[in-house]
């Protein structure tokens, strides 16, 4: 299968369990969840994404022939070092091209590999990393996996309901909008009253990585 990719870059995982981890980040073209473009936020399930998926024409992006090509990319950006090798794939949403072949491919060429998913399509069985976040209007499928990262607030989601789903880590991630700073407060009101989640902050953002 050939992928389209947006854009590919080194920099640190800015969220979640893994944040700080020296990372190589794919950012998969597409959404199932909103078309990309402005004029169709408005009636989008997903109507606060932060991130531009659309098209192959980002900084590292392109369409990959096969995993064979992808799996070189990744490498290239990471460099030599055999040390913990750390891929994020990313987008848009990952599951709609991940398959067998990009997988084993990264795991042989020795990479822990993570994914961040909108939870709507099943994670590949063989990902070392599942990061889902769910989004108020559609149908989670992927209800296990070692982190899940809530968006909050979040009209629509219960959180008392998601902690049911068989999550290693319960994370709390502000909504950046232009109430942001409500949008933290919100957080820590909601860890205060449920022990169970934790904060995390889009580090990256803060420290002008990528
Ligand atoms: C751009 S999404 C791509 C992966 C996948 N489609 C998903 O939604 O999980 C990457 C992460 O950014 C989060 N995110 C998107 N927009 C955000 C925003 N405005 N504020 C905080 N987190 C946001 C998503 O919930 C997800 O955890
Ligand atoms: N540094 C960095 N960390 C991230 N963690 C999740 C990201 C994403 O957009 O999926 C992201 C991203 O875009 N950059
Ligand atoms: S599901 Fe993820 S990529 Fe898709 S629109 Fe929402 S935040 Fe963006
Ligand atoms: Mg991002």
């Amino acid at each position: 299968m050939s992928y389209a990719v947006k854009e590919m870059f080194l920099t640190l995982q800015g969220e979640g369990v893994q944040a700080g981890r020296r990372a190589v980040f794919v950012r998969f073209a597409g959404c199932n969840l909103w078309s990309g473009r402005e004029q169709d936020r408005a009636s989008a399930i997903c109507r606060f994404c932060d991130t531009d998926f659309v098209g192959v024409d980002g900084l590292g992006g392109g369409r990959f022939a096969d995993a064979q090509a992808l799996v070189a990319a990744v490498e290239g950006f990471w460099g030599e070092s055999r040390d913990e090798r750390f891929v994020v794939l990313t987008g848009g949403e990952p599951m709609l091209q991940v398959d067998d072949a990009l997988v084993d491919g990264l795991h042989a060429a020795g990479f822990f590999v993570a994914i961040e998913s909108n939870g709507t399509l099943a994670a590949h069985p063989r990902l070392d990393w599942v990061c889902i976040s769910p989004k108020a209007g559609s149908e989670v499928v992927q209800r296990s996996g070692q982190e899940l990262k809530l968006v909050w607030p979040q009209a629509g989601i219960d959180p008392a309901e998601v902690e049911r789903w068989d999550f290693a880590n319960h994370l709390l991630q502000p909504l950046d909008d232009p109430r942001a700073e409500a949008n933290r407060e919100a957080c820590i009101a909601m860890v205060m009253e449920r022990p169970r989640w934790r904060l995390t902050l889009q580090t990256h953002k803060m420290l002008g990585l990528r």
